[in-house]
């Protein structure tokens, strides 16, 4: 009872957004779907959610086809969107309430489910969305999305805009969640985050360019990886685009990634080219890939 996702396309006019898309989530699994902002991401998800028709393709949600069987879903689903979920004049109290009625159900009837999140924001349960700070709003439209004990949890973009600290809690919470057997989807720009999902589908300009656990599509990167770090970064940078050996090289938080076309161990000729290039303080090691170096290979 997890998500089928069947050659899948959409194009809004002439933008393809979503260009022949499948992959399967098991039940109980936790699925995430990485990728920069524009790859289709939302869109897939509105598709699965019933509020958008596809082009071409079919899905199946918890068993039930997403255009034939869409009131089925939409109880059985739960759907945290990435922008405007709450009521910002509601105060977190009602915000919940309303979602419960909503679908015919109580707050009470349900709050095990949330207790464990909703008890990190009802000391504000008088205080309005729209005056809650980024990590609460978040715990709130999660506390929104469960009220309904859904079967399976698509969450767009959760963490976008919210600190580090909170962004560790929703990912404990979304472990737990998993725990109690409920089926989540999650996207993410965020590739770190990758690492937390049990496979993950990797998704660029609406096409799927790898799906898998994070282990096996980092551990399948054809190359070898450097890190890079110097005193002039940009003149590094513009040395290596230049050395015919280059295979790709990115700025990577403060360092440098860069792969070469050789397969053996190269970091001693690297560093002795740059240094020839005149570049001081040059440190060269070699790198496990990271799920940003994979996406970079494979959208090149
Ligand atoms: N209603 C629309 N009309 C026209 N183009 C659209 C519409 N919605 C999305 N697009 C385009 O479709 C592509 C995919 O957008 P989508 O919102 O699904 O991506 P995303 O991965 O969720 O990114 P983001 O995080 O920026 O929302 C983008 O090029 C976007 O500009």
């Amino acid at each position: 009872m997890g998500i089928l996702v069947s050659h899948i396309s959409k194009s809004y006019k002439e933008v393809q957004a979503l260009h022949d898309v499948s992959f399967e989530v098991k039940e109980g699994e936790l699925f995430g779907l990485i990728g920069p902002d524009g790859a289709g991401k939302t869109t897939l998800f509105r598709i699965l959610t019933t509020l958008l028709l596809a082009d071409n393709g079919n899905a199946v949600v918890a068993g039930n086809d997403v255009v034939h069987n869409y009131r089925e879903i939409r109880n059985q689903v739960g759907y945290m969107p990435g922008r405007f979920s709450l009521y910002q004049d509601l105060t977190v109290e009602e915000n919940l309430h309303f979602f419960a009625t909503i679908f015919g159900t109580t707050v009470a009837e349900n709050y095990e489910l949330i207790k464990d999140i909703y008890d990190q924001i009802s000391p504000f349960k008088n205080r309005r969305a729209g005056k809650l700070s980024g990590g609460m709003k978040q715990k709130l439209a999660l506390s929104c999305a469960l009220i309904h004990k859904p079967q399976v949890l698509f969450l767009d973009e959760p963490t976008t805009g919210v600190d580090p600290v909170s962004r560790k809690e929703f990912w404990e919470m979304l472990k737990r969640l998993q725990k109690r057997g409920i089926t989540i989807l999650v996207s993410t720009p965020y590739m770190d985050e990758a690492e937390l999902c049990d496979r993950v589908a990797l998704i660029h300009q609406g096409k799927i360019l790898k799906i898998g656990t994070p282990y096996t599509i980092t551990n399948h990167f054809p190359r070898s990886i450097y890190s890079i770090s110097a005193n002039e970064m940009y003149l590094m940078i513009q040395h290596l685009k230049q050395y015919s050996f280059v295979h790709t090289v990115y700025p990577f938080g403060s360092s440098l990634h860069y792969v070469d076309k050789r397969e053996t161990d190269v970091k001693t000729e690297i560093h002795a080219y740059l240094v020839g290039c005149g570049i001081s303080d040059v440190k060269v090691s070699s790198i496990q890939p990271t799920i940003e170096d994979v996406f970079m290979e494979l959208a090149r």
